[in-house]
């Protein structure tokens, strides 16, 4: 997998330790989230997915499925199974582990391909026997709990990624966090056993992925966007709603238990965070995954630079951090003075040696001439980012917070930019001067 080897070829220890990090976080997050329960129509039944192990006794061959899924409720599953009455000696084994889960849902596959059999908890006697081709012999049998098999049409079938998505936006910490899930989703397969040799199947990464797009979306973030879901299979479902109505609408639509973000320590956003926090009050129930909460604005490049992955074209002209059209400019650090005449041109992002300078080039800017983002979009339209701008009245809106205590101590938390604070500083000191000038 060409993110995992870039990685541990690239004698960058911190890079390294951030990957591997990153990746646990993922991988927790599958196995907390994935792998663990059918579609939610199928609940409550508590659900006994077979699994073919081949087993050799006496003269016949029996293919023992044991597995268990049950929506997240593992331990109240029982330790022990038992052969039926009839069938070969007792064979108990302990509670299967979420391997035993993976090695047996592939090899169910390869048995029956278009067929799941699960079990509910209506009691029909001791133990069951479930019947499956000539060859196979497929049973559970347990001890104290009985169990109604149930055939599952192909379509119950749990597809990967049922019940976690991957918000992203185009913007390079999310660019990161979608490399990050491939690997992770390589080493998951990897470690469950269940990764089948295919390299297609890992330049892939199938997840299910939200994108809240808004007419006030960067085009070249939402080309980007759009491009990268089509060049890795993401499953893409486009929101046109703000991020709280989109994500109640969301919920109800699909179970959603967990989703991942890109959101770093030094967002705005990120007060208060861990790389698992649940969604805030007030919200819709959902466990928000953060597996770069820890890294640095140095950390995301040197991924993207040593993983050699694409990334949105506007961090190439000076963009460092990329909001809406109304309130997004290079990073004026980045800025190359120009000759008479040129036009101002902009390194590219990875060069800001201060991480801390990221979001300088986020500015306060009306919206537009009635203060309103259109929500509803096409997400293709090409907008001219500077109509409808005023940037004397932004000045003079803001001043008068730059000067009060208040914004230096929200500046502290990351909320605006270090060039306010210095023209915080700057018109503070010039008012000052006013005043003993008599003014
Ligand atoms: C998938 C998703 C989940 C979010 N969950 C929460 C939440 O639980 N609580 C909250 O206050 N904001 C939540 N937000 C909003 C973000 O904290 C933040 O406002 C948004 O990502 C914009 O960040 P930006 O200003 O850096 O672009 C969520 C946003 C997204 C996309
Ligand atoms: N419009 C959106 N659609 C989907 N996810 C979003 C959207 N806006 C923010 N997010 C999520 O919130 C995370 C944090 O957003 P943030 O703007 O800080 O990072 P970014 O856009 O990835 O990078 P950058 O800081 O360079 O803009 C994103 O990585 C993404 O997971």
């Amino acid at each position: 997998m060409e993110i995992d080897s870039a990685i541990r070829n690239c004698g960058d220890r911190r890079l390294q330790i951030k990957y591997q990090n990153a990746t646990y976080v993922i991988r927790r997050a599958f196995a907390l989230y994935e792998y663990a329960g059918f579609p939610s129509s199928i609940c409550p039944l508590a659900l006994v997915l077979g699994c073919a192990v081949g087993f050799c006794f006496l003269s016949f061959r029996i293919a023992i499925a044991i597995s268990f899924a049950s929506y997240g409720h593992a331990s109240h599953l029982p330790a022990t199974l038992t052969s039926p009455p009839g069938g070969p000696p007792d064979i108990t084994t302990r509670r299967p582990t979420r391997h035993h889960h993976q090695a047996s849902l592939s090899g169910l596959r390869t048995v029956h391909p278009n067929q799941l059999f699960a079990m509910n908890s209506s009691p029909c006697g001791r133990t069951v026997t479930v019947s499956g081709s000539d060859e196979d012999q497929w049973f559970v049998g347990q001890r104290n709990q009985s169990w109604t098999p149930t055939w599952l049409p192909p379509d119950a079938r749990m597809p990967e990624f049922q019940q976690v998505a991957f918000s992203f936006n185009g913007g390079k910490d999310s660019t990161v966090l979608l490399h990050l899930l491939r690997a992770g989703y390589f080493l998951y397969q990897k470690e469950m056993g269940s990764f089948n040799g295919n390299m297609d199947s890992v330049l892939k990464c199938p997840i299910r992925t939200i994108y809240f797009e808004t007419t006030s979306t960067f085009p070249e973030i939402n080309s980007f966007t759009h491009e990268t879901a089509a060049s890795y299979d993401l499953q893409l479902d486009i929101i046109r709603l703000d991020f709280k109505s989109g994500l109640v609408a969301l919920l109800k639509e699909k179970t959603t238990k967990a989703i991942f973000l890109g959101t770093r320590i030094g967002d705005p956003n990120a007060v208060g965070q861990e790389q698992f926090s649940p969604s805030s009050d007030g919200w819709p129930p959902f466990m928000r995954v953060n597996p770069i909460l820890d890294w640095s604005y140095r950390d995301v490049w040197a991924f993207i630079l040593t993983c050699k992955v694409p990334y949105c074209i506007l961090y190439d002209k000076g963009y460092t951090s990329i909001g809406s059209i109304y309130d997004t400019d290079p990073n004026a650090s980045l800025c190359i003075p120009h000759h008479s005449g040129n036009k101002e041109t902009f390194k590219p992002a990875y060069l800001l040696s201060d991480g801390r300078l990221e979001r300088a080039g986020r500015v306060k800017k009306p919206a537009s001439k009635n203060g309103n983002v259109p929500i509803m979009s096409n997400g293709l339209m090409n907008v001219n980012r500077h109509q409808n701008c005023s940037f004397s009245a932004s000045i003079i809106a803001v001043g008068d917070e730059i000067l009060g205590e208040f914004v230096q101590a929200e500046a502290s938390r990351g909320e605006l930019g270090r060039a306010e604070v210095s023209l915080g500083e700057y018109l503070a000191s010039m008012s000052e001067y006013l005043a003993s000038m008599g003014e």
